[in-house]
């Protein structure tokens, strides 16, 4: 397995806080990685970094062998760096179709385009990658439903579409499951687990619920006051004294 993505000696600090503290993560191919830490462990802030949403105070981060850092958070994208994060990217008035439209043509021109719905036949490639996205996420029978009125889940899942149409080969997800009931948990975990199999998708994954992070994950980090103290498999990291140390008073494990 290669790295797809490396930070070194990643340094954030905000003021005197030290937010992120030389950070040294790998992921490695095809792998889905759980990033989990107390509240306040820098998890947001390393995605951030990533994404290019933050500058870092020192280090570098290298996506497939070559450093983003002097990159615009949109060139990142462009790269293959996807996100699907609580921020909506859904546009509540357009229908299921028309958002996943939207994200397909940006992905395939590389910028959005204001009139492109009057034009959108003349886009075959674009039409089949939309069709593409909402049948991998199950959102092809919902098509014309305004985004706006679909349930919860179901503008989560249009969220992750929106992220899959510009075909990453690294994907950021933070908490894709907040906010749901059981069943919509359950349904995106296996949404997940099988976008990751069929589209060969690596995965940065920030979830709070062990549970999930236990049952999905081929490797955990844990990240405690900026600093990453345990990586290993589930099983691994789940025996580590460090790791119930940072954890007590707070999440059980
Ligand atoms: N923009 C900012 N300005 C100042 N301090 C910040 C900023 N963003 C984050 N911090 C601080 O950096 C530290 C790490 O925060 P971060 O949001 O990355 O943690 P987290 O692990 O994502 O937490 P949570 O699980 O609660 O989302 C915290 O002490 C936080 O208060």
């Amino acid at each position: 397995m290669s790295t797809i993505l490396e930070t070194r000696d990643l340094v954030k600090e905000f003021g005197g806080l030290t937010a992120t503290d030389d950070v040294n993560l790998q992921i490695q191919d095809g792998e889905l990685l759980s990033l989990i830490g107390p509240n306040g462990a820098g998890k947001s802030t390393l995605i951030n970094l990533i994404t290019r949403m933050l500058e870092e105070t020192s280090g570098d981060i290298l996506f497939e062998g070559e450093s983003i850092t002097d990159l615009e958070p949109h060139e990142v994208v462009q790269r293959g760096v996807g996100k699907s994060f609580q921020t909506a990217s859904i546009f509540p008035d357009l229908s299921v179709e028309e958002n996943a439209n939207i994200a397909s043509l940006g992905a395939e021109h590389g910028s959005f385009r204001f009139n492109f719905l009057r034009h959108r036949d003349s886009y075959p490639e674009v039409a089949e990658r939309t069709r593409d996205v909402l049948d991998a996420v199950e959102l092809l029978p919902q098509k014309d439903v305004t985004a706006a009125d679909l349930p919860y889940g179901d503008k989560r899942r249009l969220e992750i579409g929106i992220a899959l149409a510009s075909e990453p080969s690294l994907l950021l997800m933070d908490e894709p499951t907040a906010g749901m009931s059981p069943e919509e948990t359950q349904e995106t975990v296996d949404l997940i687990e099988r976008v990751q199999e069929e589209m060969g998708l690596t995965i940065l994954l920030v979830e709070h619920d062990m549970e999930i992070v236990f049952s999905i994950s081929d490797r955990i980090a844990v990240l405690h006051q900026g600093d990453i103290i345990a990586r290993g498999t589930p099983e691994e990291v789940q025996g580590d004294p460090d790791v119930q140390e940072a954890y007590l008073g707070g999440v059980e494990l």
